[in-house]
This record gives structure tokens, C-alpha cells and sequence, in this order.
């Protein structure tokens, strides 16, 4: 299979590197400070069994993609429609889009860019960019991901090449609690720079979490999307089973990045605000991110 990766940072390189090693025809088009070590001497992915070298192709320029059998779309959600327009013109007739992407409306809005129809896949893993073309495994690996004509092929090839992939028709729906289990973690999380375990165990997370976690119970009802009746203890195990991490959007504060919070509690505060469902705890959180997002950019400005 000829797969694309735009995006080419820790999901891509991972998912991508594990295709080239299976002997699939990978391109990941991505930045040079990832791109040039891997052009030079292969993409180094660091696995619980040891160093494997991925033989993939790394590019920095769209214009040099030709069409693929399978593109993986894995930027972040603020740059999904910069990376469907850049790839637009390298799709063929029979290019099959798909996702890998956090938040629940990147495959819609990669759509309305490309044109074409995008599948949507969660992502269950934990990985890095340990260092320039280098991947850090952290745990998990595998995907869920929409029902689609080519769908039972493409999860037949990613799960052979050691990235178990179920399809679902409920694809949505695990979009939907995923974004809830963000919800819940990453903004607490990243405005203290603190982990889950010690998170929970102040005074007041727990009602917070519980709070954000019933408005988004009701903005994804009223989207027509049911949520598991066990969801707040699914959020709460999550403390349980990674007591030692902080989220995603820690990780881009302390580095200065942006983070994807509009699209995480500010997704929920904007549905609610069109569907009329107030989401105060959801817009406080978002507020008290984009808060330290514009202390850091100061701080470093
Ligand atoms: N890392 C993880 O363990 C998990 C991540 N996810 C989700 O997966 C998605 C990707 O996350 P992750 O891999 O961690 O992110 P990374 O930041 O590691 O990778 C994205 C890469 O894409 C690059 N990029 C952005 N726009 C373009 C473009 N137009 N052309 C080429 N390259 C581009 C970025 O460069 P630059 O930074 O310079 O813009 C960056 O190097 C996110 O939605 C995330 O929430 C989901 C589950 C787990
Ligand atoms: C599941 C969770 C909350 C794990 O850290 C995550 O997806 C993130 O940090 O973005």
C-alpha cells in the first residue's frame, strides 16, 4: 500500500513507521527538523522490544507528494484545514483519507477542504518526538476507526503491521468520549503542570470533573450522540491507570505551543452556545488555558 503521512510528528511517525517496517510504501511529509535526520538515515522508532529503523521516504513539500493509496492526516487540530489544502492536489481518484486526530470534527472539517469523503479514527496511544526523526512509545497503540468501503482493508493492514485497528460504526460516539476524558484532564492539568494522581486528590477536581463531564453528557445528547452510561467512571479510572501523566495540553504549555483546547472544552462550549445548553465549567477551563497560553507567549515574547 502507498500511504502519505502529513503531519509527520509523534502519531504519524509512529503509525507510518510501523507501515514502512511492515513493507508498505511510506511518505511522511512533515518539518525538517524531523524530516532531514529521517531522510538521511531512517525514521528510529524506540518500542517496548527495542530500536527499530522504519525505511520510510521524508519529505518538507507537498508539491513533491504523488497520489497515495491511503493518506493519515495526524496535525494538530488547529492546522487541519492548512493540511487538507496542502494535500488536496496530491489525492487521487481512489486516495482514502483518514484522521488521526483528537476532538470530534476533524474528519468534517478535513472534508469540507479536500472535498472528499474523510474517515474518522481515535487514537489510543502515548507517544512522543523523543528528539529530532526519534519516536518515544509511552503505551497503548491501538485505533478505532469509521465504517467505510475501504475500512476492513486498511484495519487488516494496520493491524498486521502491529497497530491493532478495530472498525466502528459507533466511531462518533468514541470520538465523543475521548473528547470527555479530554475535557475532564487536560486543562486541570495543564494550568497546574501537575499529574493526574495529584490532581484528583485536591479539594474540588473531582466535582469540577464530574461537572464537565455531565455538560458534556448533555451537548453530545443533544448532537444525537449517547454517551456510555458509565462515562464519569471511565474519566475517573483514567487518574487510576496513568497516575504519573499530565495531559497533552501540559505538554504544549510548558513548551510554549499552542494547545488544542478550542477544540477540546472550547468544542463543547461552542456546541452548547448554538444548541442553547449552557457549559460554564467547560468555558472556564478553556478560558484558563488560553489565559496561559498568552502568559507563556508573553513570557517568551
Ligand atoms: N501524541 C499522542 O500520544 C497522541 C496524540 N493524539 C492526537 O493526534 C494528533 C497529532 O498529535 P501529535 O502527533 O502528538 O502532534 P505532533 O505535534 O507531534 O505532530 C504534528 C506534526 O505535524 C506538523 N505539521 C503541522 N502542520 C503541518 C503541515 N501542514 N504539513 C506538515 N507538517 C505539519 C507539526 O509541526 P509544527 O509543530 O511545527 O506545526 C508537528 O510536527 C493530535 O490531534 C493529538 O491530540 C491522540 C492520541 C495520542
Ligand atoms: C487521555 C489523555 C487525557 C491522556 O493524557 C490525553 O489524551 C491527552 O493528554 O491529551
Amino acid at each position: 500500500m502507498r500511504v502519505t503521512v502529513i503531519g509527520a510528528g509523534a502519531v504519524g511517525c509512529y503509525v507510518g513507521g510501523l507501515l514502512g517496517i511492515a513493507g508498505h510504501d511510506v511518505t511522511l511529509l512533515g518539518r525538517p527538523a524531523h524530516m532531514h535526520p529521517i531522510a538521511a538515515r531512517g525514521l528510529i522508532l524506540d518500542l517496548p522490544e527495542g530500536e527499530k529503523n522504519s525505511p520510510v521516504k521524508a519529505v518538507t513539500d507537498a508539491a513533491s507528494l504523488t497520489p497515495a493509496d491511503l493518506v493519515l492526516v495526524c496535525v494538530k487540530s488547529a492546522d487541519t484545514e492548512n493540511a487538507g489544502r496542502e494535500l488536496a492536489p496530491a489525492l487521487g481518484t481512489d486516495t482514502v483519507i483518514l484522521s488521526l486526530q483528537n476532538g470530534v470534527d476533524n474528519a468534517e472539517r478535513l472534508s469540507i477542504v479536500t472535498g472528499r469523503p474523510v474517515v474518522p479514527a481515535v487514537v489510543y496511544v502515548g507517544v512522543d518526538m523523543a528528539a529530532p526523526g526519534r519516536v518515544g512509545y509511552h503505551g497503548g497503540g491501538r485505533l478505532l476507526i469509521g465504517s467505510s468501503p475501504q475500512s476492513d482493508v486498511i484495519a487488516t493492514a494496520l493491524t498486521q503491521a502491529g497497530i491493532p485497528t478495530t472498525v466502528s460504526a459507533t466511531v462518533q460516539q468514541a470520538l465523543w468520549a475521548k473528547l470527555t476524558i479530554n475535557c475532564a484532564y487536560n486543562a486541570l492539568s495543564a494550568v497546574a503542570q501537575i499529574p493526574y494522581a495529584s490532581m484528583m486528590s485536591v479539594n474540588g477536581a473531582k466535582e469540577v470533573i464530574e461537572q464537565v463531564v455531565s455538560e458534556c453528557q448533555t451537548v453530545a445528547h443533544a448532537c444525537n450522540v449517547t454517551l456510555p452510561a458509565n462515562m464519569l467512571q471511565q474519566v475517573l479510572d483514567v487518574a487510576v491507570l496513568m497516575p504519573d501523566q499530565k495531559s497533552s495540553t501540559a505538554q504544549d504549555l510548558f513548551r510554549g505551543r499552542p494547545t488544542e483546547i478550542d477544540f477540546l472544552n472550547g468544542y463543547v462550549v461552542q456546541k452548547g452556545r448554538e444548541l442553547n445548553i449552557p457549559t460554564p465549567t467547560n468555558l472556564a477551563l478553556q478560558t484558563m488555558v488560553k489565559l496561559s497560553e498568552k502568559t507563556r507567549c508573553v513570557a517568551r515574547g
